[in-house]
């Protein structure tokens, strides 16, 4: 692990069984090496079906890796226990995909305090940073106090965002995340991405709209995809 990074992988490994394919083995990810250091936000490059997805699931420990390291917050996502893997997703990492998990009853403000309520904000100041978060992402007022079951895809999408920069993560990895927001919203996600790699976050970014790929990566990671065997 080099001095400063926040995310160290080295020959991370990945296959799927597709037992609706007869039980076809399907190689995805061989042996992906990647460090990424405060300030960066390194964004996934290649083909449909690359494996991008894949490797975002294997740093949030959502995927179990064949072989290789994973190391967050000193520990080694490739091997941890569940609870180390919680304990990483409550203090060192957060995950925003497209598509917000809606939590029946549950008011879009508080969907959104919610992280930052559980690393022990108040919750007066948790709202308080949440209706901030939601203001700038233009989610008109009269919808905080309603629960985003009902919101359109563009409006539960900037709830599931305003969710994701509610806490100043060390780590944020982020698939599609203005996959279905106008151009002024995802301007907003940009300069919301900028301002977090000004405080030190590091990310791992798909994207696949070229003008905000271009606006958010410092770097990319090119993957190809691996020959199968026939
Ligand atoms: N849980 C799974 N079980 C079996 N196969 C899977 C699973 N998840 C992904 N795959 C397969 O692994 C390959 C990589 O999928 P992944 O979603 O990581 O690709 P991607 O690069 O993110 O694609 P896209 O850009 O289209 O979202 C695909 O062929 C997919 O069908």
């Amino acid at each position: 692990m080099t001095a400063q990074a926040i995310l160290s992988l080295r020959g991370v490994t990945k296959h799927f069984i597709q037992h609706l394919r007869g039980g076809l083995r399907l190689d995805v990810l061989d042996g992906v090496d990647l460090d990424v250091c405060a300030g960066e936000c390194v964004v996934l490059d290649g083909p449909s079906g690359v494996g991008k997805s894949t490797l975002i699931k294997a740093i949030y420990g959502t995927y179990r890796v064949d072989s290789g390291s994973i190391v967050l917050g000193g520990i080694d996502v490739a091997t941890a226990e569940p609870r180390q893997i919680m304990g990483l997703r409550r203090h060192t990492v957060a995950q925003v995909s497209q598509f917000l998990r809606v939590v029946p009853r549950v008011a879009a403000l508080d969907v959104v305090a919610e992280p930052a309520r559980a690393r022990g904000l108040s919750a007066e100041a948790a709202r308080a940073r949440a209706g901030e978060l939601l203001a700038r992402l233009n989610l008109p007022e009269k919808l905080w106090s309603l629960p985003p079951a009902t919101f359109s895809g563009g409006e539960q999408q900037r709830v599931n965002i305003a969710r994701g920069f509610v806490v100043d993560w060390p780590l944020m990895l982020l698939d599609e995340p203005t996959a279905s927001l106008d151009a002024a919203n995802a301007a907003v996600v940009a300069d919301l991405i900028e301002e977090a790699r000004g405080r030190g976050a590091g990310m791992v970014a798909i994207c696949h709209d070229a003008p905000m790929r271009a606006r958010v990566a410092t770097r990319l990671l090119r993957m190809k995809p691996l020959e199968q065997a026939a």
